[in-house]
């Protein structure tokens, strides 16, 4: 659980021991985010144990181990718990967003999502940051936003869960697309238009799957792209980066490769087409160099903006 408004003290439970400890001890994310000093109610520790005790659970690992990790705490969650996925992505396989992956694993919890433009590194240094809070039940997902809001964070509230989860898969995808421009140093009028057209196959895809228009333009979709895909601070930005500029990609997690190919799938089985999205999935796959990819995506028949 995270450190939220009441100023209780808030479990950060992790699974390397040693690591968690030296947390305990020096009051610091090493390894994470150096130079901040981890808030007093912050409380870091290994093991499922402190679970049983809290009514909130923030889960943020990546979308690849979400199905894993939230299985195997299962037993440990304190009846009625809600669960708020922190990942961004499309599960690959299933192709679920995380909010339908916690309602396979945890069906007796009532799952929830946070999302929106935020690096962690501003949130722990109490940067502004607004983000959205989506849970099917609207007084839920109001009281999650109420709980976890301090004076520089910022949770909106939302229900569409399906849009806020889709927004933040998509932006991932479409960053390392930016990245890759900026990388190959085609300027910065591509970037942009990279942008508004990557937000366009993300609406067609939104919109083809349920959600509202005006989450995917909200904080969570258009706002995190946005972020995402012009902040060397991303890593999904900084692996387009090295993309372009043929260099080893950074050793860091970049969500947005891992989720290319099942964005792009599940775009395909609900008739919508992503060339951008499918341009860094061929690329990531390695069936297309990012010249080529570039190259195709400027071939394109000439059409309607829509
Ligand atoms: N870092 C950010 O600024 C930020 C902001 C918003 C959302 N997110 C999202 O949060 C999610 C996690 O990203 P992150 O930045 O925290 O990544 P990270 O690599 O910094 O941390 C991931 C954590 O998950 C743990 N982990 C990895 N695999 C695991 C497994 N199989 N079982 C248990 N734990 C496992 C790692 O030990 C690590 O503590 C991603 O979906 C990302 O898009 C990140
Ligand atoms: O570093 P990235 O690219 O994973 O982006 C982090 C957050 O998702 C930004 O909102």
């Amino acid at each position: 659980m995270a450190a939220d408004a009441t100023g209780a003290e808030a479990p950060l439970i992790g699974r390397d021991t040693a690591r968690m400890a030296e947390m305990a001890a020096t009051r610091e994310n090493a390894a994470r985010l150096p130079g901040v000093t981890l808030r007093p109610q912050v409380a870091p520790c290994a093991g499922w144990d402190a679970l049983s005790g809290a009514d909130i659970v923030l889960l943020v690992t990546p979308t690849q181990t979400l199905r894993a990790v939230s299985a195997e705490l299962a037993p440990h969650l304190k009846p009625g718990a809600a669960v708020v996925a922190c990942a961004k992505g499309v599960e690959r396989g299933s192709l679920l967003l995380p909010p339908a992956v916690l309602g396979e694993t945890l069906p007796e919890h009532p799952a929830a999502l946070l999302s929106g433009p935020s690096f962690a590194d501003d949130v722990a240094r109490g940067l502004p940051t607004a983000v959205t809070l989506a849970a099917g039940d609207e007084r839920l997902a109001a009281r999650l936003a109420a709980r976890l809001a301090t004076r520089s964070f910022r949770p909106y509230h939302s229900t569409d869960l399906t849009g806020v989860a889709l927004g933040g898969a998509a932006k991932n995808v479409l960053a390392i697309a930016a990245g890759a421009v900026e990388g190959r140093g085609l300027g910065a009028s591509a970037v942009a238009a990279l942008i508004a057209r990557g937000f366009a196959e993300l609406t067609r895809l939104g919109v083809a799957l349920g959600a509202k228009p005006e989450t995917l333009s909200g904080l969570s979709g258009l706002g995190d792209l946005v972020l995402t895909a012009t902040s060397e601070k991303s890593r999904n930005f900084a692996l387009g980066l090295a993309l372009g500029k043929g260099e080893p990609a950074p050793d860091k997690l970049a969500e947005g490769a891992a989720t290319a190919e099942a964005l792009v799938a599940l775009a395909e089985a609900n008739g919508v087409e992503m060339p951008i999205s499918r341009a860094v999935a061929d690329v990531i796959a390695g069936r297309a160099s990012v010249a080529s990819a570039i190259e195709d995506l400027l071939a394109r028949p000439l059409r309607a903006e829509a």
